[in-house]
């Protein structure tokens, strides 16, 4: 059983209310935490876009969304209307003074109500939005503001984000959101490492061969071409979901779970990231770009028709790279990232191989002695494998067979498991920070990324074609095999 510690009543404010982002996952979040009680019916979802619009007009397109994306088993007329009946809407332009002096005018109608005001729009208007609220009175000492990612393109714009943002509220009132560290597979990563010294006695380049972290996705820009274009997968996936994870992957062990703890120690591994540099461009990294193919068994056509049909684009939708973490614990061992648009199957993985043993018992012309690894699957199916030889039974002589010792979080706990934005959602009424990037961790990822871009922008090649359906390309399999080590693909 699932337990809810409740929040405090709140004022939530969105703005890109009529956003894609706010219709499929913000609406269906709160909506679930409603549902399962976790917040009083005083709280109020105020909308805010720029469209003009009465209030019930936006309740009417609130619950089209919610009809779409909450589970059907969860939608019950009286939850459903007791959810809509929270939710105003204001039109506000983030960029001209209409609409904000009715938008702090709802809010002070509840000055001791928690405000957290998320910003569901494009990031060149966090900098605006916060400067008004803070000049039109809207902010309060129970204000927090969530950005949504990407905090920028390049580390010059991350810091104007910060810095504008910075200028009206303190570090701990700010919500950087990187919607991996919602996941309930992602944030076990810290159970695994923390609670289960078994794990940690062997997490260290004496026992580790090389890790692999996969986020594979079947879906093309769905629609997002214009923002994917101008962004790509290093910077969409990579700079914030992928090195994240490499971070809780590589960290030590923070002195408690403390906000700041944690993130101290993730970004001693952003900094401790060794510098790509220029001439080791195409032997650490790979990008691709997909062709027409095939996604879930359908033909699909290829990105650039995707994006509405131009000649040529140098935006990569896949990356793979060879990455190196400067410290004694990780000194020689690469983590190779991959992550991509219209691969074969949606999976990440993340995959701990450990040394083969240093001397074996077992002649290698009769036994084929796999490593161990320690595989971690954070969607879908949820769960963990660790893989070890084991004797096949029977009189018939000694055989080993590679076995699996595995526990699935679904059977195991039984559970729905909840879309990452409920819990941050409510991490953010909460005021923990924890889950959430701090400035220092967004700018040091993006300095570590930048100079990647900037060589990338350099070469004339752009990224390697990849048909829609293979695993990238082909230069993805001869980065890893050129190391003498191969990509792991799971079985179903
Ligand atoms: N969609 C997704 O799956 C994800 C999105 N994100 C990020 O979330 C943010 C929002 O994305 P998404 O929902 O897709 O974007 P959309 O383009 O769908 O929505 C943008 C929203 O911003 C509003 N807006 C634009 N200009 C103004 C303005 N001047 N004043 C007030 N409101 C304005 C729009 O209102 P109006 O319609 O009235 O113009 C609209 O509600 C982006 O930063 C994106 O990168 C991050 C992860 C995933
Ligand atoms: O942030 C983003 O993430 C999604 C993938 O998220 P997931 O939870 O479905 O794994 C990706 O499709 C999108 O391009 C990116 O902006």
């Amino acid at each position: 059983m699932a337990r809810f510690l409740p929040v405090a009543p709140f004022d939530c404010v969105v703005f890109g209310a009529t956003g894609d982002l706010t219709m499929r996952k913000l609406l269906p979040a709160l909506y679930d935490r409603f549902r399962d009680r976790q917040f009083s019916p005083t709280s109020r979802i105020i909308a805010v876009a720029r469209t003009a619009m009465e209030t019930e007009e936006y309740r009417a397109k609130a619950e089209a969304a919610l009809r779409q994306f909450v589970t059907p088993a969860s939608l019950d007329a009286e939850t459903l209307q007791g959810f809509l009946a929270l939710i105003r809407y204001q039109t506000v332009d983030a960029l001209s003074d209409e609409g904000w002096a009715a938008l702090v005018a709802i809010l002070k109608e509840r000055p001791e109500q928690v405000r957290p005001f998320y910003l569901a729009t494009s990031p060149e208007l966090y900098g605006p939005i916060c400067q008004k609220l803070a000049r039109h009175g809207g902010l309060h000492p129970l204000s927090r503001v969530v950005l949504e990612k990407p905090i920028g393109h390049d580390l010059a714009s991350a810091r104007a984000i910060n810095n504008a943002v910075g200028e009206v509220m303190p570090e701990s009132q700010i919500f950087r959101i990187d919607h991996y560290l919602g996941k309930e597979t992602v944030q076990n990563l810290l159970a695994l490492r923390f609670a289960n010294p078994i794990f940690e006695r062997l997490w260290h380049a004496d026992m580790i061969d090389h890790v692999q972290i996969t986020v594979a996705e079947t879906v093309g820009v769905e629609g997002r071409g214009g923002y994917y274009d101008r962004s790509g997968a290093l910077r969409d996936m990579v700079q914030n979901h992928m090195l994240q994870l490499l971070c809780l992957l590589a960290m030590e062990s923070p002195i408690s779970l403390d906000a700041d703890a944690v993130r101290d120690e993730k970004l001693k591994v952003l900094r401790a990231l060794r510098r790509v540099e220029p001439h080791e461009v195409n032997s650490f990294t790979v990008r691709g770009q997909y062709t027409a193919g095939a996604a879930n068994g359908h033909p699909v056509p290829g990105y650039l028709a995707d994006i509405g049909g131009t000649e040529r684009s140098l935006t990569e939708t896949f990356v793979a790279l060879k990455v190196q973490v400067n410290s004694w614990r990780w000194a020689g061992v690469p983590f190779y990232l991959r992550t991509g648009k219209r691969l074969p199957r949606k999976v990440s993985e993340i995959v701990i191989q450990f040394r083969t043993p240093p001397f074996s018992i077992f002649p290698r012309e009769q036994h084929d002695l796999q490593p161990n690894r320690l595989l971690i699957r954070l969607q879908p199916e949820e769960g963990m494998r660790l893989e070890m030889m084991t004797k096949e039974p029977g009189p018939g002589g000694l055989h080993l067979r590679p076995t699996g010792l595995d526990i699935s979080f679904e059977k195991t706990f039984g559970i729905r498991y909840p879309d990452a934005y409920e819990r941050l959602l409510m991490d953010v009424v909460r005021g923990n920070t924890t889950l959430f990037m701090r400035r220092d961790e967004v700018e040091a990822a993006w300095g570590w990324v930048e100079p990647l871009l900037e060589t990338w922008a350099e070469r004339p090649e752009g990224p390697r074609p990849y048909v829609a359906g293979s695993w990238g390309p082909t230069a993805a399999i001869a980065m890893i095999e050129r190391d003498g080590r191969t990509w792991y693909e799971s079985e179903d």
